[in-house]
Parts: structure tokens; C-alpha cells; sequence
């Protein structure tokens, strides 16, 4: 299991041993942070425990050990009064739109109006522009996509230092999520400023992660920057006899020759592709994409 480590910056979330047991399913122990300046991608399977993460650090269920923090602050204090003002400063979307269906988009900024302090209505007009929503809509005819985008044009409006992003691009077609990219990458630009977006969407994660935290079966997996993932690493398209002479080789060892068996082949985890290819150039070795990189972790064997 490879850590990266966020300790030289500021850190805006703190994860430290998260427990919390369901019927069937427990988060064990996980620990990860996000500091300043970040984009960090949360991935792992359906059911792995992204949400149930999420939900604890934000302090919307009651964790049976470890604790989180946000802004320097415990998670078990947020859902709590006094945790309002820290609350202003997260915007947080999930998958799903939590604004009564009747509202028109234009009036849900009166409910934010109320709820935020910080509200900034002329940001929220500036989004709703960006994002070509229609103001005279109801939130229950919305498009899914929309709904995300109307989520997101809220989260953004109330002067949030932190942005906590559960699926929030699903549902948006391919330039619309581009779109999305470009703001997180405006949003993260301002000093003070980090993501943590759990997402499906790797190549969305390639485009923009500085980190990727992966959690399986409630424990967390690796924690890479994705740079090491993306540039270093590479993905061997070996036959049975080039897995074979790579092995014998010696130049990936043993206990680290992660690979993964198809019907048309065989994938190796090549943690630095320049290097074999000096060695194997015969062998085609691809650079790692997320998406290869989880799974390989996920799915694949070791030598
Ligand atoms: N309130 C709850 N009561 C019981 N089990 C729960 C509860 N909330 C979540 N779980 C279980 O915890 C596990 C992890 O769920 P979680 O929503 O965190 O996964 P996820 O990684 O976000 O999945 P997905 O990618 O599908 O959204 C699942 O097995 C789920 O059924």
C-alpha cells in the first residue's frame, strides 16, 4: 500500500481511523488528508464506503471510532449549531438534488439566502448563466444533469473555501463536465482552497486530480499522486512468454509484479515505463491511466 503525504501544506480534512460498522459492511480505520491546494479524487467500487466516508467527515452520521475534521474542525462538532459558521465555508453536492421539487431555480436562492450568511446571489446569477439554466424551471423538471449543475452553482455560491463533491459530475454529458473541471480548477487556483470529489469518472480524475485516494471493502487501498500514477507507471501488453522473461528478469521483483489476466493477454503493472522500455522494447507498455491503475490494485494477482 504506497501514502502519499500532505503535511507540508495546510490540511483542510483530516480522516484518522474512521470506523464505523453497518449490518454487512464496516469502515476500517480510514485515514487519508487533503491539504491546501488540492484536488483530491476518492474512487473505489460501488459499495466500498466513498459516502459513508464523506458523510462522517461532514458529521451527517456518528462514527464509531477515529475521528474526522474540516477546517480544523472535529467532524462530530459540524452537524451541531456552532458548526453552521464552518459549514459556510464547504460546499458539498451528492449525487442527488436536496431542494424541494416545487421551487423555481430562481427562488432556490432564497432558501440559501436564509441557510448562508455568506450567501452571494450575484455569484449564483453568474453560475446559473454559465451553466444555461433556466430560471423559470421547477427543480423537479430538471434534467439530472441540471440538477447537478444547479447543486454545484449553489455550492459554489456561498463563499466555500472547501468543496466536497459525492458524484457530482454523474449524470453530466461530456462538456458539461468539462465545464465543471474548469471551475474546480478556477475554485482550487484561490490560495486557502483544496476538493475531495468521489467520482466513477476516472478520466474526469486524470484531468484534474493532484491525488487519488482509493477505498475498497471500507479500507483504504493507496493514496498516490496521480502524477506517479500517470506519468511514471505504465501498462505491459504482454503474451504468456513476455510475462514470463519480465518476471525472469528481475527488473519489476517478485512481490510486485501486479498483473492482470485477459482473454488476449496478460497486464502487467509497470511502475516505471521508461525504464522497461529500455529493457522489453519489444514489449508495447502503454502509460497507466486510473482507470488501469485500480484495476490492476483491485482485480489483479501478484506474482
Ligand atoms: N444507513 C445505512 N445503514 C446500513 N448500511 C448502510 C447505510 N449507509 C450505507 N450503508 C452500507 O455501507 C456500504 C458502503 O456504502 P457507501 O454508500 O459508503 O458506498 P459508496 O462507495 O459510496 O458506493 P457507490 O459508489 O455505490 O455510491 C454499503 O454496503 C451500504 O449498503
Amino acid at each position: 500500500m504506497s501514502f502519499a503525504s500532505s503535511e507540508s501544506a495546510d490540511v483542510l480534512i483530516k480522516a484518522s481511523g474512521l470506523t464505523k460498522h453497518y449490518d454487512g459492511f464496516s469502515l476500517q480505520g480510514v485515514t487519508f488528508a487533503v491539504a491546501e491546494g488540492e484536488v483530491v479524487g476518492f474512487v473505489g467500487k460501488n459499495g466500498a464506503g466513498k459516502s459513508t466516508t464523506i458523510k462522517a467527515l461532514l458529521g451527517l452520521i456518528k462514527l464509531d471510532g477515529g475521528a474526522g475534521s474540516v477546517l480544523g474542525h472535529d467532524s462530530a462538532t459540524l452537524s451541531h449549531p456552532e458548526g453552521a459558521r464552518i459549514k459556510e465555508q464547504v460546499g458539498v453536492v451528492f449525487d442527488t438534488i436536496s431542494m424541494p421539487g416545487h421551487l423555481k431555480v430562481s427562488e432556490v436562492a432564497r432558501v440559501y439566502e436564509c441557510a448562508f450568511a455568506t450567501w452571494d446571489q450575484r455569484a449564483f446569477q453568474s453560475y446559473l448563466g454559465r451553466f444555461e439554466l433556466p430560471a423559470d424551471k421547477a427543480v423537479k423538471d430538471l434534467s439530472r444533469g441540471m440538477g447537478m449543475k444547479l447543486s454545484l452553482a449553489c455550492a459554489l455560491s456561498h463563499g466555500a473555501q472547501l468543496l466536497i463533491l459525492d458524484e457530482a459530475t454523474a449524470g453530466l454529458d461530456p462538456m458539461a463536465r468539462d465545464e465543471v473541471l474548469d471551475l474546480l480548477r478556477e475554485f482550487v487556483a484561490e490560495p486557502g482552497r483544496a476538493v475531495l470529489m468521489s467520482s466513477h469518472i476516472t478520466s474526469d480524475l486524470d484531468k484534474i486530480a493532484d491525488r487519488v485516494v482509493c477505498i475498497d471493502a471500507g479500507r483504504i487501498v493507496f493514496d498516490r499522486y496521480k502524477d506517479e500514477i500517470c506519468d511514471q507507471m505504465g501498462v505491459a501488453r504482454c503474451r504468456v512468454a513476455d510475462f514470463e522473461a519480465i518476471a525472469a528478469s528481475g527488473i519489476i521483483p517478485d512481490h510486485e509484479l501486479v498483473y492482470l489476466r485477459h482473454d488476449y493477454g496478460i497486464d502487467v503493472l509497470v511502475p516505471d515505463r521508461f525504464a522497461f522500455a529500455e529493457n522489453f522494447p519489444q514489449v508495447p507498455c502503454d502509460r497507466m491511466t486510473i482507470d488501469d491503475y485500480l484495476a490492476l490494485t483491485l482485480k489483479g494477482g501478484v506474482r
